[in-house]
């Protein structure tokens, strides 16, 4: 173990010659930046040898080890590396230098839904219908890997070229024991961002896949009304609100979408649709808000008009 307490990329092995060789930065011809995160600078990168493009997460080893996120950098790796799903963004390839730390990605060009939302200023039924089955779509496989997500929001929620949603962001993620041993919940430190967060993050820290379902319908209200349920002049404020359950619907608000939402945005995460008590995926696909998703063709369909 290297002195500053972090592992150190094992020597190439004569065992890796029978997998793909590792990259290095020099395979690669690094072109605009696409976003900067807290810890990671994304740049669009073309690989000489075969021409494809790719994202490519950069992160400063220095300052990942000075600001104490080695486990979450390494949690990201480890949960990307586990999901092959088309709404996530996929990880191609890590490597390192002596400075940095690599993940070849998937690229996703077409921006952020929260961009999206901000530009149309709200979704119509069909758009909000559309991506709502999407990330319901990605969340089933997500939790049916016990993988708890704890930081959705329409900043993490990418488009690819033909406007599919291309989840990110997993350092935060959560990876639930398998077996369903009746332990008592594991708590945690973290807590995601305040107008997405489940009371139960707040209250007792409980992780669990219940936690991304109430950020599902913050996102649903978000995208038919423009803002979001829960927010209020400060965080304290907010969180207040979201402990009390209480936020409000526009006037002339459709009937199943009210119903969809009030369904998830239940205190109680075993009260929420979906929830494992709730008649899990099965229930929450079947609700009347998503009538006429045909959920095995949701990667075939254009998009929505509005988009
Ligand atoms: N695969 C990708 N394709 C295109 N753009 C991306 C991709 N991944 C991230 N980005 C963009 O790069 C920016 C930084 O993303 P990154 O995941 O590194 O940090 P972040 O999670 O947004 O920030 P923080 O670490 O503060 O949470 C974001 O604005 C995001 O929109
Ligand atoms: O988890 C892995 O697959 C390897 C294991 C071997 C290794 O050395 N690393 C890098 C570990 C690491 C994490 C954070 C910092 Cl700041 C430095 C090194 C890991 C790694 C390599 C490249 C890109 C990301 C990661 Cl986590």
């Amino acid at each position: 173990m290297a002195e500053n307490g972090v592992k150190s990329e094992p020597e190439q092995s004569p065992a890796r010659s029978s997998q793909s060789k590792k990259k290095r930065r020099e395979d690669f011809r690094f072109g605009p930046t696409l976003g900067e995160g807290s810890y990671s600078t994304v740049v669009l990168a073309c690989e000489i040898a075969t021409g494809k493009e790719f994202a490519i997460k950069i992160l400063q080893k220095r300052h990942i080890i000075k600001e104490k996120k080695v486990p979450q950098v390494e949690r990201e790796k480890k949960v990307l590396s586990r999901l092959d799903h088309p709404f996530f963004v996929q990880l191609y390839f890590t490597f390192q230098d002596t400075e940095q730390l690599y993940f070849g990605l998937s690229v996703a060009r077409k921006g952020e839904l929260r961009e999206k939302i901000k530009q149309l200023g709200k979704f119509d039924l069909e758009c909000a219908r559309f991506y709502s089955a999407q990330i319901v779509s990605a969340l089933e496989h997500l939790h049916s890997l016990n993988i708890v997500h704890r930081d959705l929001k329409p900043e993490n929620i990418l488009f690819n070229d033909k406007l599919q949603i291309q989840i990110t962001d997993f350092g935060t993620a959560k990876e639930l024991p398998q077996d369903d041993s009746g332990d008592s919940p594991r708590t945690s430190s973290f807590v995601g961002t305040a107008q997405y967060v489940s009371p139960e993050l707040l209250k007792d820290k409980e992780i669990c896949t219940a936690s991304d379902l109430w950020a599902l319908g913050c996102i649903i209200y978000q995208m038919l009304v423009g803002n979001y349920p829960f927010k209020a002049p400060n965080e304290y404020l907010t969180f207040q609100q979201i402990l009390a359950c209480k936020y409000e619907f526009p006037e002339e608000f459709d009937r199943e979408a009210k119903d969809i939402i009030e369904q998830l945005l239940q205190l109680e995460p075993l009260e929420r649709l979906g929830s494992k008590t709730r008649g899990g995926y099965q229930a929450l696909k079947s609700h009347k808000f998503f009538t006429g998703i045909e959920w095995d063709k949701l990667l075939t369909q254009d998009p929505p008009k509005q988009m």
